[in-house]
């Protein structure tokens, strides 16, 4: 039996938590993941991740539940998941050439407690040609990534010069953070 459920439908949360050597089963609950203007850009990823997690609450079974919410900062501009072809060349054409965050939210929560941090990584892109970014979101059509790319993939493999933080964190979850919090649910 599973010690913990893994409150996210993302194959990349799944995929890091199985290399983390975790035990866990998927239970997904549909969230609004609207916020509150006021909340800064670390607010609103843990406030999203925490929505996901209670969400899934009622069906937890006393488990522990871990859920995350990944956005990319620009300047003070927050970036989800980009609409549309369109939308992911503007939002690509914006990164070239510039440093921006990569804040994951984490919730970690049971029936008696509940804990919840943000992990920030920031990422250089190298300038990228309109033809090496049309040819990305043709060839891996990042539509369910946040800032319309994948570090693990061809972009983060040829188009990225440099990070400070935790890889991990960029592709969805500070896996070794989540392992430290854990700890504190034995
Ligand atoms: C920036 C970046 C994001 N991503 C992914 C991680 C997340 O799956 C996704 C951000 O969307 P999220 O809304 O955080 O998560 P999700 O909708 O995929 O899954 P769920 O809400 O069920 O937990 O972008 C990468 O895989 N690589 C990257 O480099």
């Amino acid at each position: 039996m599973a010690n913990y459920i893994l409150a996210s439908q993302s194959p990349r949360r799944k995929q890091l938590l199985e290399w983390a050597e975790i035990d866990f089963e998927i239970i997904v609950h549909p969230t609004d993941e609207s916020y509150p203007k006021i909340l800064s850009p670390k607010e609103v990823a843990i406030h999203i991740a925490v929505e996901k997690a209670r969400a899934v609450l009622p069906q937890a079974k006393g488990k522990t539940i871990i859920a995350a919410d990944t956005i990319v900062v620009l300047g003070d501009e927050i970036i989800g998941k980009p609409k549309d072809r369109e939308d992911a060349i503007t939002i690509l054409s914006k990164l070239s050439g510039q440093h921006h965050k990569v804040i994951t939210g984490v919730a970690i929560i049971n029936k008696d407690k509940e804990i919840s941090f943000a992990d920030i990584t920031d990422v250089e892109f190298h300038p990228l040609t309109q033809e090496q970014l049309v040819f990305y979101i043709d060839k891996y059509k990042p539509y369910d990534k946040a800032g319309a790319y994948a570090i693990q993939e061809w972009i983060g493999v040829v188009g990225i010069k440099h990070i400070t933080g935790d890889f991990y964190n960029v592709m969805g979850l500070p896996v070794s953070r989540v392992v430290q919090a854990l700890q504190q649910f034995k």
